[in-house]
């Protein structure tokens, strides 16, 4: 077995009378990404189809054909006379990705890989060698050619040759037999395990995608196969293959007859899986902008830690310009940047889901990253927490607006994890991008002390920090117990409204709630004054599993401590528990990890072109289908759409809803785990596709709340009329009149959540009364802090011990 150096230039060599068709997909993803490579080049520089090389073209006995590959890491599979010849996906013997490891050199021909710098001179010397001496001198070149000249036609070669046999005159021999060669019984049972072996090789099914035989229906173009087969195959062929058995050699060498008789037999059908895959096609992102394209834009990124000055230096800009947009990662901040930037006299207008605020005479907006506008023209834009491009969910938003804003500036703000990749972006758009890098005003410094697992050691200034709803309210109600703190809350199911009041509460110093207690809602971007943050844990579950809370999180949340500006500029963080210390300290120390892909997701248009490919599919299947098939290239993923499917499935009892509407009503921010929000959405489609004007249908409470099940229910009528209201701005018209109505009685819930919160000193009940609580899911009654302590001791086994140290800069 011959295995090349690292690959970035393919060298097949070739005897001229061997090579009929030669094709060489490459994929710098996976499998589902294959196309043709378009630049095979001759040793003469003469290009050479992907497919059927002619044999004019080969000038010597020897054949020399070249291809760069486009990208390092760039897959490929390479068939030579329709035989699967090698691929990458065999092997990768090198850190640079694109290895190719070799079959072994059988003297017709072989692939030989080299760096593009530094090509390796001896080995394609050597190679050249090899097939100028060899390949016409070897008898296995001729056996195939003369012995079935001698034999009938059911009889291609002897046993022991079959392997050698180009499998296009394998196929062309079966396909002319008139009927089968009698064969032993046990023969045919082996020969049946063989095609079941075959029919459930991943490997067959995987590359059976590069000739577009999808993955659903490669069991049955596999069955088909194996009839023909069965009814054809000559004595010979069945006791070369009953010599292997069943086994990934045979399916290798069955592989190539295979795809002959596919493109032979189910032209149409790779049609259809062709257009489809082409019509998932989300390769090259920044071509679905070409307007933006057009333009020549400077993207200006403003890259550094928590607290250092990126979003205030953007929104100096954003106000400075004519016209300006602002893209925030969420309500709240943008209503922030609303309500501050008005107060310095400059009108801007307020555009989020749920609700558009237009002040006469603005010329500057800010929204929710979702809600920005490709179509509209902008002087400056600042896309805040660009490194939420990498989110599983949302991360598509980020990349849309990155790729897709017309605006002549383009301020970024964020830290340094996405930053290569919008180097890279920035290339292939053709902007300009300039680096503003920054550090943290003041260093946050990590108190070793700790609060001894005794929440009565808060102070005036902290934010407790808490993984769920539950944790919240019980370290507020100890907290409101033992000491003479009040605390106010902020967790994600608030509405913004109610948060902000709460954080105002917090802020102000005439009052006497001066302790906070929050889940990882205010990690993002709010200026909070905080002295210290104190992680109650640092474990959340994460809808599976508890697990450690990732260390990106964990320095977002403790930079909110000390804040330039605030009553506390110097920051402070520590643990509840002393166990919890190091693994905090190991986060703040951690560098920013290198973000290697960042999300998409499919607009409307390329969804409903997907969905013309596809007869009788439902809505959610719909979606299925296209994140099977969609390709993309290396440095995207598709955003997880759980949620999303989770909402076509509950919408599939609605008729009479367009596709576009279904995909609309889809993307409605409901918490999927609030039977009561998801039962008024589906009331609310139902009346729309019934085109009726769509009721609330939902009463106001009759006050604040008393016990835990009472506020749960407040937070459930206001994501009621969140959707609503979010509903009346997607489908526009006469469909959703009530809108006037779900903004004051959203406006009066968020009140009562406000004087509730303030209010409340109850044990917290859950949202899933009867389910178990995360922790006593399987894996036992584990306390969160046990899992860190675990995962510090496997830390410390890999790693040399390491100092703590008491200051740490984030
Ligand atoms: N040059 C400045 N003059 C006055 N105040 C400033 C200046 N730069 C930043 N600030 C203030 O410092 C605080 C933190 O700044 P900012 O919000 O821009 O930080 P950031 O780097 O965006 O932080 P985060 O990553 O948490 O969003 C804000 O209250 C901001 O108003
Ligand atoms: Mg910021």
């Amino acid at each position: 077995m011959a295995r090349g150096p690292i690959a970035s230039l393919f060298r097949v060599y070739a005897s001229k009378s061997k090579v009929s068709r030669a094709r060489f997909l490459l994929s710098n993803q996976n499998f589902h990404s294959f196309r043709p490579c378009n630049n095979w080049v001759l040793a003469n520089h003469q290009f050479v189809p992907p497919f059927d090389v002619p044999d004019h073209r080969f000038s010597s006995s020897a054949v020399l054909i070249h291809s760069q590959l486009p990208a390092n890491n760039s897959n490929f599979a390479l068939f030579i006379n329709g035989r699967l010849f090698s691929s990458s996906f065999q092997g990768r013997d090198d850190e640079n990705g694109s290895s190719a490891e070799l079959e072994e050199n059988n003297n017709v021909y072989f692939v030989e890989t080299t760096n593009v710098e530094g090509v390796n001179k001896n080995t394609v010397e050597d190679g050249v060698d090899d097939v100028n001496e060899d390949p016409f001198s070897n008898p296995i070149t001729s056996v195939g050619e003369h012995e079935s000249q001698d034999r009938g036609s059911n009889e291609i070669v002897g046993k022991n040759n079959v392997q050698f046999c180009d499998p296009v005159e394998i196929y062309n021999e079966l396909r002319k037999a008139e009927k089968n060669d009698r064969l032993k019984r046990s023969e045919w049972e082996i020969l049946q395990e063989i095609f079941s072996y075959f029919a459930n090789s991943g490997w067959a099914a995987n590359q059976a995608l590069a000739i577009y035989i999808g993955m659903s229906f490669f069991p049955t173009a596999a069955r088909k196969f194996r009839n023909f087969f069965f009814k054809k195959c000559s004595s010979q062929l069945s006791m070369y293959l009953v010599s292997l058995g069943p086994c990934d050699v045979a399916v290798r060498f069955l592989f190539p007859i295979f795809v002959e008789y596919c493109i032979e037999e189910y032209p149409d059908e790779i049609k259809r899986f062709r257009s489809m895959i082409e019509s998932a096609d989300l390769t090259k992102p920044h071509t679905w902008f070409p307007f933006a394209r057009a333009m020549k834009r400077r993207i200006i990124y403003h890259c550094g830690p928590t607290n250092s000055g990126k979003t205030y230096n953007a929104l100096q800009r954003f106000m400075e310009a004519k016209k300006g947009v602002y893209c925030s990662p969420l309500r709240l901040l943008a209503m922030e940047v609303f309500d501050k930037v008005n107060a310095l006299g400059v009108y801007c207008s307020l555009h989020t889901g749920q609700e558009k605020k237009n002040v006469p005479f603005s010329n500057h907006v800010a929204c929710t990253v979702e809600m920005v506008s490709s179509d509209e023209l902008y002087d400056v834009a600042v896309i805040d927490e660009i490194q939420m491009m990498a989110d599983p969910f949302r991360g598509y938003a980020w990349t849309r607006a990155l790729l897709g804003l017309k605006a002549d500036e383009i301020h970024l703000c964020g830290d340094p994890s996405v930053l290569n990749i919008v180097r890279k972006i920035c290339s292939d758009t053709g902007d300009e991008l300039i680096e503003h890098h920054y550090g943290r005003f003041k260093p946050l410094v990590v108190e070793a002390k700790t609060l001894l697992g005794d929440l009565r050691n808060v102070r005036s200034g902290d934010c407790v920090v808490a993984f769920s709803r539950r944790e919240i309210f019980e370290v507020k109600l100890a907290i409101e117990k033992h000491t003479k703190h009040r605390c106010s809350v902020i967790y994600g199911a608030l509405p913004p409204e109610t948060r902000r009041q709460q954080a105002n509460l917090f802020n102000d110093q005439d009052n006497e709630f001066d302790v906070l207690v929050a889940s990882d809602a205010v990690g993002m971007g709010l200026n909070l004054n905080i002295r210290r943050v104190v992680f109650n844990s640092l474990s959340k579950y994460n809808g599976d599993k508890i697990v450690p809370v990732p260390a990106s999180q964990v320095k977002q949340i403790a930079g909110r401590a000390g804040r330039r500006g605030s009553r506390y500029p110097d920051g402070l963080t520590t643990t509840l528990h002393s166990d919890d210390l190091s693994y905090l300290i190991e986060c703040l120390k951690q560098p920013f990890e290198e973000v290697k892909k960042v999300g998409l997701f499919p607009f409307f248009e390329q969804v409903e072109l997907f969905a013309g490919q596809l007869a009788d599919v439902t809505f959610p299947q719909l979606l299925e289908k296209f994140g099977e098939n969609c390709r993309l290239d290396g440095s995207y993923f598709l955003c997880r759409h759980d949620h999303i499917k989770k909402v076509a499935y509950m919408l599939e009892k609605v008729q009479g809803l367009s596709l576009e509407d279904r995909f609309n009503f889809c993307f409605a921010p409901v918490n999927i785990r609030d039977p009561k929000a998801m039962y008024h959405l589906l009331k609310f489609a139902s009346s729309y596709s019934q085109k009726v004007p769509v009721g609330i249908a939902m009463g106001m409470p009759k006050g604040s709340a008393q016990n835990d099940s009472e506020l749960l229910d407040l937070e459930s009528r206001h994501q009621v009329l969140s959707v609503y209201l979010w509903l009346s701005n997607q489908f526009k018209g006469e469909t959703f009149p009530y809108v006037k109505k779900a903004e004051a009685m959203a406006s009066e819930i968020a009140n009562l959540l406000g004087q509730s919160l303030i209010q409340a000193r109850w044990k917290p009940g859950s949202r899933q009364a009867g389910k178990p609580r995360p922790q006593q899911q399987k894996g036992g009654c584990e306390k969160p802090s046990s899992l860190i302590r675990r995962y510090i001791e496997r830390r410390k086994e890999n790693d040399s011990p390491q100092e703590c140290s008491e200051k740490v800069a984030v």
